[in-house]
């Protein structure tokens, strides 16, 4: 579909060239360069599994210059490059990063997206530097922006790298996903999404659930799991599952696991409600995991009963350690055995 959209040899290729035209712009590999000063290393601001990634400065009119970030893909992998920018320039959500276009110049494959001042979840994690109410508000703009993947767009797309890394922060701390390279987009929009059909097992070790190992098709439901653990890392400052499993971390309580940044800090009900919600996403059947929408609602319940203790308490709070969440040894040995390619 895509090849199509940059074809210019049938009257149908060029209708669609214009559609795509019309929903991103097109950049020439010399306003690449001077934007990045010719791929200057000192504007280099991560490395991820498919290119490199640059800060930019673009002009805009008469204003002054503004910040963009420029992925350059290797050269190996232009296909994924292409699927990116189809998905992206179909998408507007504030979840979910806003693409500003894309240079394709022979070899040179480029995508440019704003740009998020505040890095990526999982350096905050690492750092333990997030306030409870923080995180949880950064969960549920993140549940948001998966929720509009799943059911807000015109057709279903599942995300398939759902994990601390993908979620970027602005200015604000306002959460959005990127990581779209491998996303795929389904039929269109039924009240149940669709299996969607995939050729390869593609994700990241310690977030993928245990269908993917076997099944053909993927739902919108493996999302979800992996979204349960974004939710598990969030609180314990940690990667959940690592490989190898430690089994001894695992069969801990959560409530024993929470990050030492925020001990103390969670209201019972709050954590009552956040607690449950991450249990369901993490199950082992599809089926019995909530819909995205379902953990939206229920992340925004929890933060609405955080700030309502907060007003009434000095936030010294304690909680029982009740809540062992092991997802199944057959996922662990699955995980630990498989190829898979890590994003
Ligand atoms: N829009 C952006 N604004 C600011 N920084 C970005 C942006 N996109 C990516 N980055 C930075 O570049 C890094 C690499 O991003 P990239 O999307 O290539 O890979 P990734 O998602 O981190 O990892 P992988 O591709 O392996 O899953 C990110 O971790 C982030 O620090």
């Amino acid at each position: 579909m895509f090849m199509k959209c940059l074809g210019n040899t049938s009257s149908s290729k060029k209708q669609y060239q214009t559609v795509i035209e019309e929903l991103s712009h097109q950049f020439s590999l010399a306003e690449i360069r001077k934007s990045t000063n010719n791929f200057d290393r000192k504007r280099l601001i991560g490395r991820g599994g498919f290119g490199e990634v640059y800060k930019g400065y673009l002009q805009h009119y008469a204003a002054s210059d503004y910040i963009v970030a420029v992925k350059r893909f290797s050269v190996e992998h232009s296909e994924v490059f292409k699927n990116e920018i189809e998905l992206l320039c179909q998408l507007r959500h504030p979840n979910c990063v806003s693409l500003i276009g894309f240079c394709s110049h022979k070899k040179e494959k480029i995508v440019v997206y704003e740009y998020m001042s505040n890095e990526s979840l999982d350096r905050h994690l690492q750092r333990g530097e997030l306030s409870w109410k923080q995180r949880l508000e950064i969960c549920t703009g993140a549940a948001r922006g998966l929720h509009y993947l799943h059911a807000g767009a015109k057709r279903t797309i599942i995300h398939r790298i759902v994990k601390p890394r993908t979620i970027l922060l602005d200015d604000n701390m306002h959460p959005k996903l990127t990581g779209f390279c491998i996303s795929v987009k389904g039929s269109r929009l039924m009240s149940k999404p669709k299996p969607i059909k995939v050729d390869v097992v593609a994700g990241t070790p310690g977030y993928m659930a245990r269908e993917l190992f076997t099944d053909d098709a993927i739902t919108d439901k493996s999302d979800v799991y992996s979204f349960g653990m974004v939710l598990l890392e969030v609180v314990c400052g940690r990667k959940y599952i690592t490989m190898p499993a430690e089994r001894e971390f695992l069969e801990k309580p959560v409530e024993e696991k929470v990050d030492a940044s925020i001990k103390g800090k969670i209201a019972p009900k709050c954590w009552e409600v956040f607690i449950d919600i991450t249990k369901r996403c993490v199950m082992y059947e599809p089926d019995e995991r909530p819909t995205m929408g379902e953990v939206e609602v229920q992340l925004e319940y929890a933060l609405s009963l955080q700030e309502q203790a907060d007003t009434n308490t000095n936030g010294d709070y304690t909680l029982f350690s009740t809540t062992v969440i092991h997802p199944g040894a057959e996922l662990i040995d699955s995980t630990e055995d498989s190829d898979t390619e890590e994003m």
